[in-house]
């Protein structure tokens, strides 16, 4: 099995309405692959399509070195899906709902275990209702993880944490990584995708209009840069020159010195931009 997920030509028709306008995409093992795009772009459709819980109208799909449109239980048993509303069990407690997962799966986690690596060891013997929304996520994560999956997906999975939760996710999701899971993610945080993700795709209107490596995604490692300082501002391919002459005119320090290239978000809001 060459890659986790190979995909040709992908499509998919809501009431003769393209959602997935035909898409080609490969994960490697172990990679974390994020998935970017506006609202409506076709996104979940896809990732539905890669989970086996959607039906695609044509392309060729294999996940794990099988077709997700025949999910068997030894295929979906490999596989960890973290979705937008989580599974609903409010009277159980978060031990109490790591345990029953945990059966499910014949390889699993120990759920202590899974339950101190989202960091919520101490709220073990509180119920489900009785958690906060960012821990509710993280008993989401947990639930994801529990089987041991080869493959995880996560689908906008810190949207309502706090900036300290959404680091420790991104910690617990590192680690995952180096573990040898692979990890595709669904996101509308950059910084998220910048941080956690080898590679990323930008869907538009169900269709990948840009994929590769964040820091080089759309030409933004060689884009012009921009130089910013107290009275002024221009953009430049050579922005050491323009450094050294600003150096020569203020004689020294030049104030509020800033040298930028553009950000992921300033080069994803380029690419989803109507034509
Ligand atoms: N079950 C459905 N029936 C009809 N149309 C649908 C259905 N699911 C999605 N769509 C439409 O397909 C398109 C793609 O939707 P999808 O949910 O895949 O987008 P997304 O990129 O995941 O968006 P978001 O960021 O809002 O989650 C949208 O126009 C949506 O309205």
């Amino acid at each position: 099995m060459k890659h986790a997920i190979q995909v040709r030509g992908l499509t998919k028709l809501y009431s003769g309405v393209e959602a997935v306008a035909g898409i080609d995409l490969e994960i490697e093992h172990g990679e974390v692959f994020a998935i970017l795009g506006p609202n409506g772009a076709g996104k979940s459709t896809t990732v539905e399509i890669l989970e086996g819980y959607r039906k695609r109208d044509s392309g060729e799909v294999s996940v794990l070195g099988a077709d997700p449109g025949r999910p068997t239980r030894q295929w979906r048993s490999r596989i960890g899906i973290v979705l937008q509303t989580n599974a609903d069990a409010p009277e159980l407690t978060v031990r109490e709902i790591m345990r029953l997962y945990a059966t499910y799966y014949p390889d699993s986690r120990d759920p202590d275990e899974v339950i101190e690596m989202v960091g919520l060891t101490e709220s073990a013997g509180k119920r489900i209702r009785q958690l906060s929304g960012g821990q509710r996520r993280r008993v989401d994560v947990a639930l994801g993880v529990v089987g041991r999956p080869q493959l995880l997906f996560l689908d906008e999975p810190t949207t309502g944490f706090d900036p300290e939760s959404r680091r420790r996710f991104w910690d617990l999701i590192s680690g995952l990584a180096h573990g040898g899971t692979t990890i595709v993610l669904t996101t509308h945080y950059l910084e998220e995708a910048e941080t956690l993700a080898d590679r990323v795709a930008v869907i538009s209107r169900g269709k990948i209009v840009a994929e590769g490596d964040p820091s080089t995604l759309g030409g933004r490692a060689t884009a012009k840069a921009r130089v910013t300082w107290a009275d002024g501002s221009i953009e430049t391919d050579t922005p050491t020159e323009t450094v050294l002459e600003l150096s020569q005119r203020f004689d020294g320090e030049i104030p509020e010195l800033a040298v930028t290239r553009p950000s992921l978000e300033d080069i994803y809001l380029r690419l989803i931009e109507p034509s």
